[in-house]
């Protein structure tokens, strides 16, 4: 049996450029990456994605104004958790990005993704997010660095894609 944990991840962008953050602790540190994290008690997904967003980098963005672009589902070698990754996209947001204690904001240029100090998944799934195609990826993790399997599709509707997994 698998215990499922539920996260957000958020992208916001701009003028063909989208916003990352550097994470400066805990898990997936000094890599660059959305802005999110586990869900609070009593919290809707997009609550949670609002509030992490906010709590990040101090962009505010309506829950309303966040369009659920992709999900994700990571499991890693040994271990009984699976994560459950609800990704996000919103071109309307408030506020200018700032450097708080978990991240540190930069807008980067679509086509200069920094693919390198990345979670190495995110050069697979990517690609469908910034074609604007809705997206399902699976992967397996042998370690922190390294992938040992993967699954990825395009998705027509996300609605669908919850349907057929309930
Ligand atoms: C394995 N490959 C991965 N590829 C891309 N993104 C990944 C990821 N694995 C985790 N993520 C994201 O990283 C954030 C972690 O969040 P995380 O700091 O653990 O959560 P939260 O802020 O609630 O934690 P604390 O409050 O510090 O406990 C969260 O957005 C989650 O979606």
């Amino acid at each position: 049996m698998l215990l499922k944990k539920v996260y957000t991840l958020v992208f916001i962008s701009k003028d063909q450029q989208i916003l990352l953050g550097l994470k400066k602790r805990g898990f997936g540190v000094n890599k660059w990456n959305g802005f999110g994290g586990k869900l609070e008690p009593n919290e809707t997904i997009v609550e949670a994605a609002s509030r992490e967003l906010k709590e990040e980098c101090c962009i505010r963005v309506k829950t309303t104004d966040l369009k659920n672009i992709g999900h994700l589902e990571f499991t890693f070698e040994g271990d009984k958790t699976m994560m459950e990754v609800r990704v996000f996209g919103s071109k309307l947001f408030e506020g200018i990005p700032r450097e708080t204690e978990e991240m540190l904001p930069k807008w980067f240029p679509c086509n200069n993704i920094p693919f390198d100090d990345m979670w190495p998944d995110d050069r697979i799934w990517f690609p469908y997010m910034l074609k604007g195609q809705l997206f399902y990826g699976r992967f397996h993790y042998k370690d922190l660095d390294t992938i040992l399997n993967y699954h990825i599709e395009e998705l027509k509707s996300m609605e669908e894609f919850y349907n057929r997994n309930l």
